[in-house]
């Protein structure tokens, strides 16, 4: 599998099953703005209330064999194995691309565990070996990279400038590998992004002046 960030906004979505798994799932897409269509006889209440709020399409049925509409994604989860595993069919023979919450092997995309910290996202697979243990990765990578994500926006600046000043993309590149290394990482991870900005920003007020 290839690990991609795929934009979500107003692409057609479908969820068959309306249990905890699939709320889990429609948060995810809702929150980059999906058109999320869902079938299910029922639903959590979270589910309702996206429903109530005009978020989310929702169709009050079981599924059945030929029922499914258009969709780019489709995620399936259901309670029920041989249901997935028809419904997955048909989904792919329209051309989406299938979840499929019951079996990792029928799956053509997976949800990977993504934490997000301000800028900062970081997606973790782990082979479907353990999504528990992805859970706790997880959570271990948002606290180490806490003050990380809290100083991006401060980074973006400064690169913005070096984008300006250096006309070049080797030469860029050539400035951040010098300047912008583990060392300065491991020292913002420790708190001390002044100093590293301070070091930085000189070494930007350098440009262009012969050493
Ligand atoms: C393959 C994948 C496909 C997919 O669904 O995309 C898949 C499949 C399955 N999960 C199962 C079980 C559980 N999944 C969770 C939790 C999460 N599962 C997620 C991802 C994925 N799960 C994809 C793999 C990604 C990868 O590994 O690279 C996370 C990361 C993201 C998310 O779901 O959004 C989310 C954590 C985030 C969160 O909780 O916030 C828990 C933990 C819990 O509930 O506390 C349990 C119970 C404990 C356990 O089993 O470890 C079962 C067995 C069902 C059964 O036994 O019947 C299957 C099916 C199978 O294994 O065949
Ligand atoms: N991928 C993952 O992270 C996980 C996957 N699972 C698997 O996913 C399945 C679903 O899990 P939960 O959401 O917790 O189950 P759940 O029991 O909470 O929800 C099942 C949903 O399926 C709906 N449903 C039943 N028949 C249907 C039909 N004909 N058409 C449409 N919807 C129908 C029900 O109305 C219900 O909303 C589990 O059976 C399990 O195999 C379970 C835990 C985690």
């Amino acid at each position: 599998m290839v690990m991609l960030e795929v934009t979500m906004k107003n692409r057609p979505c479908l969820v068959v099953g309306g249990g905890a798994v699939a709320e889990r799932r429609i948060g995810l897409l809702l929150a980059d703005d999906a058109d999320v269509t869902v079938i299910s006889p029922k639903v959590t209440d979270t589910i309702e209330k996206w429903a109530e709020n005009g978020e989310i399409n929702l169709v009050r049925e079981g599924y059945e064999k030929g029922q499914l509409t258009q969709a780019d994604f489709v995620v399936v989860a259901t309670d029920s194995t041989m249901l997935n595993k028809q419904c997955a069919e048909e989904a792919r023979a329209m051309g989406a691309l299938v979840n499929r919450a019951d079996d990792n092997n029928d799956c053509d995309f997976v949800f990977p565990m993504t934490v997000r910290e301000g800028a900062l996202t970081v997606a973790v697979a782990g082979d479907k070996a353990s999504p528990r243990l992805l859970k706790l990765v997880g959570q271990d990578i948002r606290q180490r990279y806490r003050l990380v994500a809290a100083i991006m926006p401060a980074l973006k600046e400064i690169r913005n400038e070096v984008k300006l000043l250096l006309p070049t993309s080797k030469e860029r590149q050539v400035f951040w590998r010098k300047h912008f290394g583990e060392a300065e990482l491991t020292q913002i991870i420790e708190g001390k992004w002044k100093l590293v900005e301070e070091k930085v920003r000189y070494a930007v007020s350098r440009i262009g002046i012969k050493p």
